[in-house]
């Protein structure tokens, strides 16, 4: 065994990881290693895959570049499976995602804090957004950072459907917006995208790339890690694996766990850190007993209203469409426009799905396309709504399948345990509904292909959300935050492991409660909140010293 020491250890470059290796290297004194078990995004031909913003469909089928972890869907049903694909690459999900950059509602960050996170109020958390922003639409100043190293825009040629979806939720009650992260977060419009120039901007494009001169930055790519080693109560480095070999690495200061909502509480499991009795199951010594490491799973349960598209718009791939395709290829080309600078889920809403509510309990995600799973290219012309609960109250839970780091850890949904998760969904279905047959969607919705226009009275639909319920790909709170007095707290409010000195966790996996929105911008304010957290105490290290 080799060992290499550096001052700080990333593990994982994913939404949060790339953001905090940005930051810790910017101070060259620093030396910084970012670990990652997926490659660099850097590398042809991948890098057109990761370019292009719908560039998924074609990396996702790719082992390679996709842990495949999927969810058992209930302890009631455990034969059925949920796909729960998870980006295995440089970038992490923000190279594989929808690139819909959506921060939450404010309300969920207060909630954070009233659960005893000190300092995660919206007021305090938004700083953290707008300092790696840079807005490229005309939007309300206060909210919103430019100059920043990642580019928030729109879809350069939305899809004439978008636009007729506006129209349709304007005509059923719901305003039409440009901007749901601002003050109010109601109505349909275009989501905004993280796209440069029509193309993908993930983590490690806006925060790797520039960094990429640095020499006191390491990104080891290809390298797996299988535990984190602590001695006398202190993280004192990793052990990976890459290319072929086993290796020790040190960090002389801290190690920062980054690697994702399923791998960070497998690893720290791996590691002797959670619930012990869990732990001894396995046989693994335990280091710490942290028995919320691994609970709390949460993710936003949502289901699909798939319709015909009778104008032939939606993204179909035949040898009807093909000449129509290979113009749009070029023309994207020559200007970087067209269809395939289009994310797919280019327009959407969030919506109260009954009164009395005051915030919206739906978000609603249109799908330019029949897909229905991540990875499918569709044959067939057609649009897709999925609609996802903002706030489910089901808890699910991720467990050892053995101590051996190649096990892939299992993950139990439980999405709809809880009956208002159902009643929201089945209200969501019928709201959605009302907008898709508005008289401005008239030229383009035919027929409903799921759940079928038969299937109306609330035991039929409430039969359709309970087979077909998947998600939109956004598991959250594994390892969740939380104060002293919380026994299934992870983390505390400055993201410190409790019991084990030198390593934090900073990723999605934090979050105490799902926020109502896209996961990817939580995981990259966090990334830059723990960076700050790690930057503060050595200042007050060096003046000490
Ligand atoms: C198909 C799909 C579509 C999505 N669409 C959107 C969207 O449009 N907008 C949005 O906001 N969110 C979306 N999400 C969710 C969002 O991308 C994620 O919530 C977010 O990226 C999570 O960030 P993270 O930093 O927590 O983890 P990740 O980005 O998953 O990063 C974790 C990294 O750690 C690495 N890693 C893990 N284990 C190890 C190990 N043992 N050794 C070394 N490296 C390791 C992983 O390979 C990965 O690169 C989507 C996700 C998917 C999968």
């Amino acid at each position: 065994m080799s060992e290499l020491t550096f001052d700080y250890i990333v593990i994982g470059a994913g939404s949060a990881g790339c953001v905090i290796a940005n930051r810790l290297s910017a101070d060259p004194s620093v030396r910084v290693a970012l670990v990652e078990a997926g490659e660099s995004y850097t590398r042809f031909p991948l890098n057109l895959k990761v370019k292009l913003p719908f560039g998924n469909i074609f990396l996702l089928p790719d082992a390679r570049y996709n842990w495949n972890d999927e969810f058992i869907a209930s302890d009631a049903n455990p034969d059925r499976r949920i796909p729960c694909p998870r980006g295995r690459i440089v970038g992490g999900c923000s190279a594989v995602n929808g690139t819909v950059y959506m921060r939450g509602h404010a309300s969920d960050y207060d909630e954070w804090q009233a659960q005893g996170n000190e300092g995660w109020s919206y007021e305090d958390v938004l700083p953290a957004f707008k300092a790696h922003e840079n807005w490229k639409l005309d939007v309300n100043g206060e909210f919103h950072g430019r100059g920043g190293e990642l580019n928030v825009a729109t879809v350069p040629s939305p899809n004439a459907i978008s636009a007729a979806l506006i129209d349709g939720g304007r005509e059923t009650g719901h305003e039409a917006t440009r901007d749901f992260n601002g003050p109010s977060q109601d109505g349909f419009g275009l989501f905004s995208v993280n796209q440069r120039n029509g193309m993908r901007m993930s983590s490690a494009e806006a925060f790797l790339r520039p960094a990429k001169g640095r020499r006191n930055l390491t990104l080891l790519d290809g390298a797996l890690v299988e535990r984190i080693n602590v001695e006398n109560g202190r993280a004192t480095g990793i052990t990976v694996v890459r290319q072929g070999k086993r290796q020790t690495i040190r960090a002389a200061q801290e190690i920062v766990l980054s690697a994702g909502t399923i791998n960070s509480p497998h690893l720290l499991m791996l590691s002797g850190i959670g619930p012990a009795s869990e732990l001894n199951r396995h046989g693994i010594e335990v280091v710490a007993d942290l028995p919320g490491v691994g609970r709390n799973l949460q993710d936003h349960p949502a289901v699909g209203v798939a319709v015909e598209d009778t104008s032939g718009h939606t993204l179909a791939l035949s040898w009807k469409t093909l000449p129509k395709l290979t113009a749009q290829a070029l023309r994207y080309i020559l200007t970087r426009k067209g269809v395939f600078a289009s994310n797919v889920a280019e327009v959407g809403g969030f919506l109260r799905s009954r009164p009395g509510l005051n915030r919206p309990d739906v978000q609603v995600t249109f799908l330019m396309g029949l897909k229905t799973a991540a990875a499918l290219i569709p044959r067939q012309h057609g649009f897709v709504a999925l609609v996802n609960i903002c706030r489910p109250e089901s808890r699910g839970r991720l467990e050892l399948r053995s101590a051996s780091p190649l096990d892939r850890p299992k993950l139990t949904a439980n999405f709809l345990d809880n009956q208002n998760d159902v009643d929201t969904l089945v209200r969501g279905i019928r709201e959605v509904r009302r907008v898709i047959r508005s008289t401005a969607m008239k030229p383009y919705a035919g027929k409903e292909l799921l759940p079928g226009d038969q299937v109306t009275g609330d035991a039929d639909l409430e039969a359709y959300v309970r087979s077909t319920v998947a998600t939109v790909y956004h598991p959250v709170g594994t390892c969740k935050m939380g104060p002293a007095s919380d026994p299934m707290a992870v983390v505390d409010p400055q993201l410190r492991v409790r019991g084990i000195a030198g390593l934090r966790v900073a990723d999605a996996s934090i979050m105490p409660s799902i926020v109502a929105g896209n996961t990817s911008a939580p995981a990259m304010m966090i990334g830059e909140r723990a960076a700050a957290f790690i930057l503060g105490e050595r200042k007050i290290d060096r003046r000490a010293a």
